[in-house]
């Protein structure tokens, strides 16, 4: 395969181009408008005025007139061709101060988010030197020191003294964005930082960065203003400031030459204007959402999946033996699962149900290697294709997750990042494990978008453009796109309505079996995983206490556990009855359970027996294994036969 380099990360506003920008927005027009019409007067300064801005060859003092459109300065200067002189080098200090200190404060604030440590703090604490410092003092302090360096010294030390702003509002809101689930779900998927850095992050700051370079642009035209003013500037070259300097100087306004001032000031404030009115324009086109607030969002066709052949398991594709994992916290270690063993095999669809905090997502998540702290795996393997995750050194398992198996969480649907195609984060899962080709990454999206059942022109959409069930089909398509042998689903629909749940739900089947990809599949809803699964294990506290094929466990439920979660919910079919939660309430898992974990809710519990040792785990019919002494050949044994028959049947 030839493999072409794609087009490098970029930032969104930048993808818009200035011309779709100016469309969409008026105020961004109004603005960039009033800049043009400055920047082309600067430009055409001399042939819209034959006058040397420098040299007095006129009257002083003159009012306002056809030939002198704002008059004349007290020394002889035309003011209107000042102010058209004036323009250029005021424009030019405004746009490259912001220019360096919007680069430096992006870098800077981003990069101490993003990296964090000492290095994250270091730069920290410069920013926050930086931000006590008194501006105006320090600008005067800095150009005293660099007079004589004409425009370019002033614009270095309002960049420097400019940038620790921008900084900590980057930072803050880069540490906000680094903890969001499309940026975690982007180190999941094995992007690295740059790409992280520039392609998830940057854009979602866009706005920001614009604000930032206006609000620098106009405190830059401000400030040489002020130093100009008080004549630190270089009152030799003729700026909007200087000609202020040069009207205060000479006492304008004594004289009633009011236009001297109001000349210039205006100039300024109409900048400014125009800095906040492309600075609103700029929010409106980099956050999609506030673009498109009108439009409805179009709801999704349904396409049916045919049905394929199911896969015959043979030997354990995916087995998590022996697996201890919980979370470390001050009051001690939370052991949220314990010596679970499970085997999932190829093509097959492993229900995992159980009450809430009974543990499921600390299995996803240890097993898989998603458990970050305080989560803590102690003890146990978790072998894909026989080789162990937990022993994988992070390039190791950088390479095998996505490519080999990929997870789809609760609410996942918030992993896509809001400024960013659909498209675009489709193809960045492929990109992150080299698959570079566009035709290849389009044909694909294509294909993975059919697959899961969503027309292939939303492929173009934003995030907010589609209905919660699209969002989330696209997430699996996203999961789906390197053909994973396995997919760990933790309640990937709880947050759907249960209609379009059962459509996605179907989807996933149809998907499953077309692919021939294994699923593990997270739920409270047993009745819904006894739809769908092949096979279902019962999680409680931490424990997996039955498993076994969903119609041996729909029709011959033995743990007294499971038989009181399927009565927990209503029937598949039939007439509606009231259902009975069960009573009480399960273990805490930061102590020690010697015994059965159901033992203090079970009806059929026996003291001195259940409560004292770990029931094994028997399996009654093949496949279908529980771990519960009415089963065990212990009691049986030891039991008379009518109390076991009494039991047993409960
Ligand atoms: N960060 C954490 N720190 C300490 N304890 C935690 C943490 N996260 C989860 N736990 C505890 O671990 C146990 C198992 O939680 P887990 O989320 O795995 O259960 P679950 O069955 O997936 O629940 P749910 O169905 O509500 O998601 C619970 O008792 C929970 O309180």
């Amino acid at each position: 395969m030839t493999s072409v380099s794609v087009t490098p990360p970029r930032l969104r506003l930048l993808a818009f181009g200035p011309w779709r920008i100016l469309r969409r927005s008026p105020r961004a027009t109004a603005g960039a408008a009033i800049i043009g019409l400055m920047v082309l007067l600067a430009l055409l300064a001399s042939v819209v005025s034959h006058a040397d801005p420098n040299t007095g060859t006129f009257d002083p003092w003159l009012n306002p007139s056809a030939t002198h459109l704002l008059g004349t300065t007290a020394l002889g200067q035309d003011i209107f061709t000042q102010l058209l002189y004036g323009a250029r080098l005021t424009l030019l200090i405004g746009f490259a101060s912001a220019l360096i200190a919007t680069t430096i404060g992006t870098s800077l604030g981003v990069a101490s988010a993003y990296f964090g440590g000492r290095g994250g703090e270091a730069i920290n604490t410069l920013t926050n030197v930086f931000l006590v410092l008194p501006g105006l003092p320090l600008l005067i302090v800095a150009s005293a020191f660099l007079r004589g360096g004409g425009v370019w010294s002033i614009i270095v030390v309002i960049a420097l003294t400019g940038w620790a702003w921008g900084a900590r509002v980057l930072r803050s809101q880069a540490l906000t964005l680094r903890t969001r689930d499309f940026v975690q779900a982007a180190v999941v998927t094995g992007e690295g930082p740059g790409r992280i850095i520039f392609r998830e992050m940057l854009p979602n700051l866009a706005g920001i960065i614009a604000a930032n370079f206006f609000s620098t642009a106009l405190f830059a035209v401000l400030s040489e203003a002020a130093l100009s003013f008080i004549g630190i500037g270089d009152v030799s070259q003729v700026t909007w400031g200087t000609m202020l300097y040069w009207a205060q100087a000479k006492q304008s306004l004594l004289h009633g030459a009011w236009w001297w001032v109001m000349a210039p000031g205006l100039s300024i404030a109409l900048l400014g204007t125009a800095f906040a009115l492309l600075n609103f324009g700029i929010d409106e086109i980099s956050n999609p959402r506030a673009r498109h607030s009108g439009k409805a969002t179009r709801v999704l066709r349904r396409r049916a999946a045919p049905r394929v052949t199911v896969q015959q398991p043979g030997d354990a594709l995916f087995s998590v033996r022996h697996l201890n994992a919980g979370y470390a916290t001050p009051g001690g270690s939370v052991r949220a699962v314990r010596g679970v063993s499970l085997d999932v095999h190829p093509g097959e669809f492993l229900g995992l149900a159980g009450e809430s905090g009974c543990g499921k997502s600390t299995l996803a998540f240890a097993a898989t290697r998603l458990l970050d702290a305080p989560g803590v795996v102690f003890s146990g393997e978790a072998r894909l294709a026989g080789q162990d995750l937990l022993a994988l050194s992070s390039e190791e398992l950088r390479q095998v997750r996505w490519r080999e198996y990929s997870m789809v969480f609760q609410a996942s649907m918030n992993i896509l990042n809001p400024v960013l195609r659909v498209r675009e984060q489709v193809f960045d899962a492929m990109q992150a494990h080299g698959v570079t080709d566009p035709e290849r990454l389009e044909a694909r999206a294509r294909e993975l978008f059919n697959l899961v059942g969503i027309r292939e022109d939303y492929l173009s959409a934003y995030p907010h453009q589609l209905s919660g069930g699209m969002k989330q089909r696209v997430v699996i398509a996203i999961a789906l796109a390197l053909e994973p042998k396995i997919v760990v689903m933790d309640e990937p629909t709880t947050a759907l309505d249960v209609v379009v749940q059962r459509q996605i739900l179907q989807e996933i089947d149809g998907v499953r079996k077309r692919l021939g990809i294994s699923i593990i599949f997270i739920t409270h809803d047993l009745s819904l995983l006894i739809e769908m699964s092949d096979r279902i294990a019962i999680m409680y506290a931490g424990e997996v206490v039955e498993e076994a094929p969903a119609s041996s466990l729909y029709t011959g439920a033995k743990h007294p556990y499971t038989t009181r979660l399927m009565t927990a919910f209503p029937p598949l079919s039939g007439p509606r009855e009231r259902r009975d939660g069960i009573p009480g309430r399960p273990p805490s898992l930061a102590q020690d359970l010697p015994g059965c974990p159901f033992f203090e809710r079970c009806p059929s519990r026996m003291p001195g027996h259940c409560d004292t040792r770990k029931p094994a785990t028997v399996e009654v019919s093949p496949g279908h294994k529980v771990a519960c002494f009415l089963h065990s050949p212990v009691v049986q044994a030891t039991q008379p036969q009518e109390e076991r028959h009494a039991l047993a049947s409960d």
